[in-house]
């Protein structure tokens, strides 16, 4: 049950001002019916502010005491609304927007192999990663997303467009043997986004990380230099992996060794590792991924498109493992909503094990939030609405007609759906969506030149 905000309950700097001295001047004072601050788990409080300034959270107290602690800048009340931290997509493909419902219905292999390669070999530009990055980036805003982690070609491009956005990024550039879009050779790929991390390395909310894409591109050299960059320099690391029963027979028929197991063996598989799918998982997978502290990136609604199989979330968070969500790209999902993942993943995990108590809307919340950022490795900054950490928000109406009557407003977020009824969000304390309004990216010009983009390309197959 929601608690009331007692002051007891809520954090504070150990040096901050008392109520009865001079009140003191922050930049914005945000007071929400509800706030869910994700940790601690499960707390809801009631009639409460979050107090920001430079960028950060400075308080979390009760609506009454922050009026006589506080003289903000500005003042927003969110008399309906829950507030709770920005949510996080640990795996997206941005700019595949500009595929999306391209080829529906099929596996992934044959999706992969005769739709989208060949697709992506002819259109993929850095005019298209551009403009395909911020149609995600839009959308992303309007649903609740704060932060993305991405793995597409010509990362300068969505790079570009998480910093002109003003959103929190991890941008994972895409390694691959096979000459592609961006790169000739994985030699060349490593190059190119080596010095696309010195360009980013002292920027505040983008962050350039390695992205080999998948056990049956890449090989063990490339991944072994991979392993020592990484190692070396701390670098985290996202891979697709066991996202189907048929990548893990194909890699035991070839080499007798199941990825996960390689992925080990090349000291690749450690608590910098993102491990992105996991629907073929047996006890010993389980173990290394527990014992090495990598995370999984659950991505229901893309595995259960492309029929790849079911990762077993519930059963790994039990073990130990951080599992946070991604959409995976909008070709394959076909909505970059981070709720939406949300609700499937708490209804597919009670399907999954039989059990109506797995994955509770609490857990799931967390792993869009806290687990993320734990996944991403930037859970000191973000996350969570702990006094200290970025002011990375997402407000919700929950005002509407499909939320009431609001008994929990956790339970409401997660299975009523979120996406539609964000309305406000804030990353580093700056809005970049207001009453449903982009105030960073021209939405009609977004809408534009995806309609530009659908023209180019059915021209060219009609
Ligand atoms: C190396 S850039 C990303 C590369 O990955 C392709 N892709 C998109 N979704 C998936 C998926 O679910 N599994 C494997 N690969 C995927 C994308 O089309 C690009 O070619
Ligand atoms: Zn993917």
């Amino acid at each position: 049950m929601p608690a009331e905000c007692s002051t007891a309950k809520v954090y504070r700097f150990a040096n901050s001002r008392q109520a009865t001295s001079m009140p003191q001047v922050i930049d914005k004072l945000i007071r929400a019916r509800w706030i869910i601050p994700v940790v601690p788990a499960q707390k809801v409080y009631r009639n409460c502010a979050l107090a920001i300034d430079d960028g950060r959270i400075v308080a979390l107290v009760p609506a009454a005491e922050a009026a006589a602690r506080f003289a903000p800048r500005e003042e927003v009340h969110l008399d309906q609304h829950a507030l709770i931290p920005g949510l996080i997509n640990t795996h997206n493909h941005a700019a595949m927007t500009l595929l999306r419902g391209i080829a529906d219905d099929r596996p992934l292999m044959e999706w992969l192999e005769q739709h989208i390669w060949p697709t992506e070999k002819k259109w993929v530009s850095p005019e298209f990663a551009t403009d395909g990055s911020r149609l995600a980036a839009a959308e992303m805003l309007r649903s609740g997303t704060t932060t993305f982690s991405d793995q597409y070609f010509f990362p300068e491009a969505t790079a570009q467009v998480a910093r002109e956005s003003g959103m929190r990024a991890q941008i994972a550039f895409p390694v691959i043997d096979f000459p592609t879009p961006w790169s000739r050779n994985g030699d060349e790929a490593l190059q190119k986004g080596l010095a696309l991390r010195d360009d980013y390395r002292a920027h505040e909310r983008v962050e350039v990380v390695f992205a080999p894409h998948a056990p049956y591109t890449v090989g063990d050299a490339t991944l072994e230099k991979i392993a020592v960059y990484a190692a070396e320099a701390q670098v985290p690391v996202q891979m697709h992996l066991h996202e189907t029963s048929g990548e893990v027979e194909r890699a035991l028929a070839e080499s007798g060794e199941r990825p996960t197991e390689r992925l080990q063996r090349l000291g690749l598989l450690g608590p910098q590792t993102l491990c992105v799918h996991m629907t073929e998982v047996n006890e010993r997978d389980i173990e290394l991924l527990q014992q090495s502290g990598a995370h999984v990136a659950h991505c229901p609604k893309s595995n259960l498109k492309l029929a790849s199989g079911f990762c077993p979330a519930a059963r790994l968070l039990d073990a130990g493992v951080n599992v946070s969500l991604g959409t995976d790209g909008a070709a394959s999902n076909n909505s970059l909503d981070l709720f939406a993942e949300a609700n499937t993943a708490a209804l597919l995990a009670k399907a999954i094990s039989g059990n109506a108590a797995a994955l509770p809307a609490h857990q799931t919340l967390a792993m869009a939030t806290i687990n993320g950022a734990r996944a991403l490795g930037i859970d000191e900054i973000t996350g969570s609405l702990e006094v200290g950490k970025s002011a990375d928000l997402t407000a919700v109406d929950l005002g509407g007609l499909e939320q009431q009557p609001l008994h929990d407003p956790i339970s409401q977020l997660i299975y009523t759906g979120g996406g539609h009824n964000v309305s406000d969000v804030w990353v580093a304390g700056r809005q970049l969506l207001k009453s449903r309004k982009l105030q960073t990216l021209n939405e009609a010009e977004v809408i534009q030149r995806a309609q530009h983009w659908r023209a180019r390309i059915a021209g060219h197959s009609e």
